[in-house]
């Protein structure tokens, strides 16, 4: 299934909803960049179009584009490019001028990023670069002050509710899907501001409904959605046995994705140690299946993730659970995927994880990040949390996502801190030769799967047993991995 945010993207600004003025400012900027050529940042909340709108540009300009994410972007990197891409650019395409577009996102997370040049050294190859550059933002003021003043700036404001029914219409017409007004509206409203989850959710409901009805709308809403899962947690954590686990997981009303995530995510709350080992272990498996079901479309072997979820989560409590424990929708996986720049700290940690333990990207997210998460929670274990940062060259913004910790808080920069310290003592004691050595070769990328395509069964399976001993073996270092940096 395609992801209609994708497949619905705009590719000439003229496509672009709701944000007329800024789109005309967007167009006059690069007719007029040979006169002032300014960089422009674009800024506004998630979802409203702002990367579209750079990609459309560059499409109606006929501009080759250059991509860059400011946060695993080194300035060296940057200026290398320009220079590489330009070249090359004028040499194969001959296109006007060799002009082409450098679109850099995230450009709010430039700064903080001290060895990788700061936004000083950022501001200079902006305003050096030579080529029109677009760079995205989420926060405009998280951006320097000198940055700000040396670039051109269009906001793009939230998409209102009024301006994502007719996307919304134009998608379900183009799509063959049926639907009440009332329905399209109650979407836009539910998603004032964000087009993109307001098609993500109209997507969503669209697969389950033959026809859109705005009931169907509000009783995707979360609040409904969750009331079934709260119970069945705490029914298959604190109570049941397999059997009646398996039984009660039949009502409610989640796909095996999604019951594996709430499942995945909550477990770590009331299971410790031993018993929490063997759940990941029952997860895994179920995460193959899943990941089965995906390859084959055989809705059939459904039945074998639920019986790993239910039953096997049930199956691996020890001892009495009882008292009241605050549930939550699956944070972990809601963030991961929830806006871009979650999506991409994601894969940032995963694949710091997949290099360093020779894993798939699938097995690093799956599996060894959640026990990271659990086990680093708000730093609270400040020694593994420094040594996971050391070990896997981590910025704030990747410790306060695994972490959940704000990034800005002291906790957090002050384990980054240590961190730093770790490395460069490692660093001095393995001459710095163990200890890349240690890391994953290039190799390990051809194992990492790619974005959204499912986990790979096989790895999962492989790393079902790994991660048991982790789980169980907290201070067996070998195990964990963080050893050889002093936990
Ligand atoms: N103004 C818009 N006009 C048309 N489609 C839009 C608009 N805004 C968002 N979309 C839809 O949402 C998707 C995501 O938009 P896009 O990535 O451009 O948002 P963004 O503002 O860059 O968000 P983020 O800051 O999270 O990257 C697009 O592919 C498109 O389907």
């Amino acid at each position: 299934m395609t992801d209609w945010t994708e497949k619905y993207r705009p590719s000439s600004l003229s496509e672009i909803r709701g944000n007329n003025k800024a789109r005309d400012q967007l167009k006059k900027w690069a007719d007029t960049w040979d006169d002032h050529r300014d960089a422009v940042i674009v800024h506004g909340s998630p979802g409203v179009g702002k990367t579209s709108a750079a990609h459309a540009l560059a499409n109606d300009m006929g501009w080759p584009t250059i991509e860059l994410n400011a946060s695993d972007t080194r300035t060296g990197d940057v200026v290398e490019k320009l220079a590489g891409g330009a070249a090359q650019n004028q040499a194969l395409t001959g296109n006007a001028g060799g002009r082409q577009l450098v679109v850099m996102d995230e450009a709010d997370n430039l700064h903080g990023n001290a060895d990788r040049g700061g936004s000083k050294a950022i501001t200079e190859v902006v305003t050096d670069a030579g080529q029109p550059m677009i760079l995205i933002a989420n926060e405009f003021y998280d951006m320097s002050n000198t940055l700000r003043n040396n670039c051109e700036t269009i906001e793009f404001r939230d998409v209102q509710a009024r301006s994502i029914v007719p996307a919304l219409r134009h998608i379900c017409k183009q799509e063959g899907v049926e639907y009440e007004k009332a329905a399209l509206r109650a979407i836009a409203d539910k998603n004032d501001g964000d087009l993109r989850s307001a098609v993500n959710d109209l997507q969503a409901i669209a697969e389950t409904n033959e026809r859109l009805t705005e009931d169907d709308v509000t009783v995707t809403g979360e609040r409904d959605r969750s009331s079934g899962i709260f119970d069945f947690l705490d029914a298959l954590f604190k109570e049941k046995d397999a059997k009646s686990a398996l039984e009660e997981s039949y009502d409610v009303d989640e796909t095996p994705d999604d019951l594996l995530n709430w499942v995945e995510d909550n477990v770590p709350k009331d299971y410790e140690g031993a018993e929490l080992a063997t759940a990941y272990g029952f997860l895994s498996n179920a995460d193959k299946w899943l990941g089965r079901v995906r390859a084959t479309q055989d809705y059939s072997m459904w039945r074998y993730a639920t019986d790993n979820i239910a039953a096997g989560v049930a199956a691996s409590r020890r001892g009495e659970k009882g008292g009241w424990t605050r549930y939550g929708p699956p944070s972990y996986w809601q963030k991961l995927g929830s806006s871009k720049a979650n999506r991409k700290k994601r894969d940032y940690v995963a694949r710091k994880i997949a290099q360093t333990e020779g894993v798939s990207m699938s097995t690093a997210r799956r599996e060894m990040m959640p026990f990271l998460a659990a086990m680093t929670h708000h730093c609270k274990n400040r020694e593994l949390t420094v040594a996971m940062t050391a070990k896997y060259d981590l910025d704030a913004e990747h410790v306060s996502f695994v972490t959940g910790s704000g990034k800005d808080t002291n906790k957090v920069g002050s384990v980054v801190e240590d961190a730093q310290t770790l490395r460069e003592e490692a660093a001095v004691e393995h001459s710095g030769g163990a200890f890349e050595g240690a890391r994953g070769s290039a190799s390990d990328d051809d194992r990492a799967d790619s974005e959204g395509g499912g986990s790979d069964g096989t790895a999962v399976e492989e790393r079902a047993e790994d991660s048991e001993a982790e789980a169980s073996g907290e201070d067996d270092d070998s195990q964990t991995g963080l050893a050889d940096f002093g936990t």
